[in-house]
């Protein structure tokens, strides 16, 4: 499974220019990972994991294969757009799909770059921007409650279904989100979430997007947002895109020192996939081998036979038992032999619950 990331925000705040960023970094590393069909809108961008470079040193593996995220970017969207106005409403479709989304804000001030409401007000940008998405949830649950109408002559157990769809419709016509709905997070409610893909149920983080200037101590607007984030739970976090640009061009030596000189430790977009994954519980464990060392990512508290299946669906159905090494270990001991020597390689049956860092050998029948 990989993560995938929707871009949102208003016209003009920086998402094609962090979107840019991001596809520098992917055909950067575009020699290193599997997926390299790049569609205009979509990058598929490696998840930075150090790990991953001192496990091929120790096991002489001739690449490295990262996890991925993939980022899609959509034209901005306007007031309105859920109603068709703009280019916006027709690109919502292809965020629907997504894990969780990246909202996009202006948090800089430039006169020369127009603001589509006039001045910079990032808190006003968000409402704006979260109406939009409500509205197109809305259409969605109407569409259905049209079809469940039907339906629901012909087979009265659909009635449940029906009311919490119209409950649904309620609070979201209250102007609120489809994660602030209890009963949508219940057992009865995940048919509906499977079904209407609600772009208001995922996670959402803020990119609060600065120049360079901003980078430093926190701006007013950053700080704003910062607090309209934690009270909706939702991440946030300061890059500059256009910096980010500037990174994306350099050795990973050169970054390190750009970002220094601007008092920074970690590129925006890795701040943002690492958000990614704690918002949506993600964890990678590795396989190493002398072909190549590999990320693949699962959920937490993912059972050895599911984070298998993520390798192959074989691995899953003939999941037979797990070799099992720590990446510290790994480290500490320098091979897959001599961990086996040292006896911390460990073997795991179907209920071990895989770790974060763990390099794992399947065995299963094919
Ligand atoms: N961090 C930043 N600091 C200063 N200027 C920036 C920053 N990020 C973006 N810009 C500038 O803002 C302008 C708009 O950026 P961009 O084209 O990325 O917006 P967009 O959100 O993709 O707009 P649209 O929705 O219209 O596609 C560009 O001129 C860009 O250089
Ligand atoms: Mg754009």
């Amino acid at each position: 499974m990989g993560l995938s990331i929707g871009i949102v925000g208003l016209p003009n705040v920086g998402k094609s220019t962090l979107f840019n960023a991001l596809t520098r970094a992917q055909n950067a590393e575009s020699a290193n990972y599997p997926f390299c069909t790049i569609e205009p809108n979509r990058a598929v961008v490696p998840v930075p994991d150090l790990r991953l470079y001192k496990l091929q040193e120790l096991a002489s593996s001739q690449k490295v294969i990262h996890a991925t995220v993939d980022f899609i970017d959509i034209a901005g969207l306007v007031r309105g757009a859920s109603k068709g106005e703009g280019l916006g409403n027709q690109f919502l479709a292809n965020i629907r799909e997504c894990d969780a989304i990246l909202h996009v804000v202006r948090c800089f001030e430039n006169d020369d770059v127009i603001h589509v409401d006039g001045a910079v007000d990032p808190i006003r940008d968000m409402e704006t921007i979260d109406t939009e998405l409500i509205l197109a949830d809305l259409q969605a649950a109407e569409r259905k409650a049209e079809r469940l109408g039907k339906q629901i002559k012909g087979d009265k157990r659909l009635a449940p279904q029906m009311d919490l769809l119209r409950g649904l419709i309620d609070h979201l016509n209250a102007g609120r989100p489809a994660s602030e709905m209890t009963e949508l997070h219940s057992d009865p409610g995940a048919e509906l979430r499977r079904d209407l893909l609600l772009i208001t149920f995922k996670p959402v983080i803020f990119a609060m997007n600065v120049d360079e200037d901003g980078l430093g101590e926190d701006n007013a607007h950053v700080r704003r947002v910062r607090e309209a984030a934690q009270a909706r739970a939702a991440g946030a976090v300061k890059i500059s895109a256009r910096m980010e640009e500037e990174l994306a061009g350099l050795s990973p030596e050169e970054a390190a020192e750009f970002l220094a000189s601007y008092g920074v430790q970690e590129s925006g977009l890795d701040l943002i996939i690492r958000a990614g994954y704690e918002m949506l519980g993600l964890c990678s464990y590795f396989t190493a081998g002398p072909k190549e060392v590999r990320a693949w990512t699962i959920r937490q508290g993912w059972k050895a036979p599911q984070g298998a299946g993520v390798i192959h669906t074989d691995f899953e159905r003939g999941f037979i038992r797990a070799e099992v090494i720590a990446y510290e270990d790994y480290v500490k001991h320098g091979s897959e032999a001599k961990c086996r020597a040292a006896g911390v390689l460990r073997v795991e049956g179907k209920e071990y619950v895989l770790k974060d860092g763990d390099v794992v050998h399947f065995l299963f029948n094919a």
